[in-house]
């Protein structure tokens, strides 16, 4: 489903769409090979490799092949590298989706206590990187942190990634507070994220629906990365 909305907004944004399916059962090799070709194709500006993978795929040494410059979804080494330095690169989505919903909706970042529940290299890790970027005081909090409730009562900015239906309700939210929920489930009464978003109505001041919040942005920012890889691929000289 996921691929599937990914690859509409890529035609509904005038761009090129090509879908690898490999079976279930493909080899390391086979999923290296398939990268390779289209790291080599001059008219293939970005390659994403959807996650999670089967468990006989070893998910970063395959990343890694992806050329730094076509690398859209910003999980390389060579990218996540640069974001820890603070350099020019391409930016992992769902985190610089968070960062786009926090500027439009005029939430400052500087000086902020910002704490991000979740440390996955996907989402929780870059999220901090982006966010200590714009100047927010950050706290990465994650399954082993003491006290969870302690910690995310003092967050300016709440942003929850952590894969566990519902885990964040009122005991967690300072009054006033933003809350950014990344998760997603799917539960007999609909989708559903990370944080009991109808227990806070009357705590947070701002709150990302699920659906319809972080989700859509990922895929939005997606577009924004392919375009500047584009970009690259045809100025080669001007990488910025
Ligand atoms: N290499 C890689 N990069 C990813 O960015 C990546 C991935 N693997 N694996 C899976 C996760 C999940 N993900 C989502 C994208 C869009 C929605 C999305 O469009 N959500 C909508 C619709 C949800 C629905 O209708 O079910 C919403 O929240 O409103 C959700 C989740 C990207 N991921």
């Amino acid at each position: 489903m996921y691929v599937a909305n990914k690859r509409r907004s890529v035609r509904e944004a005038g761009m090129r769409d090509v879908h690898r399916s490999l079976p279930q059962g493909a080899t390391q090799k086979q999923v290296a090979a398939c990268i390779d070709e289209l790291a080599a194709d001059p008219h293939i500006s970005g390659i994403l490799l959807q996650l999670p993978l089967p468990g006989q795929l070893d998910a970063a040494s395959l990343i890694d092949r992806i050329p730094v410059g076509k690398d859209v979804d910003g999980l390389t080494t060579a990218s996540a590298g640069l974001l820890a330095r603070g350099e020019y690169g391409l930016r992992p989505c769902t985190p610089s989706g968070v960062i786009e919903l926090l500027n439009s909706a005029g939430v400052p970042t500087k000086g902020a206590h910002a704490v991000v529940v979740g440390r996955s290299q996907l989402v929780g890790r870059p999220m901090a990187q982006l966010l200590l970027l714009r100047d927010a005081t950050t706290t990465l909090a994650h399954r082993h942190t003491t006290d969870l409730t302690a910690v995310t009562r003092t967050a300016d900015i709440l942003v929850v990634a952590t894969g566990i239906c519902g885990l964040i309700g009122p005991e967690h939210v300072k009054p006033g507070a933003t809350v950014i929920d990344v998760g997603i489930h799917r539960t007999p009464t609909g989708l559903t994220g990370d944080v009991r978003a109808g227990e806070l109505n009357s705590i947070a001041s701002l709150i990302t629906p699920v659906p319809g919040g972080v989700g859509p942005m990922t895929i939005a920012m997606l577009m924004a990365n392919t375009l500047q890889a584009a970009r690259w691929t045809h100025h080669p000289a001007h990488p910025h």
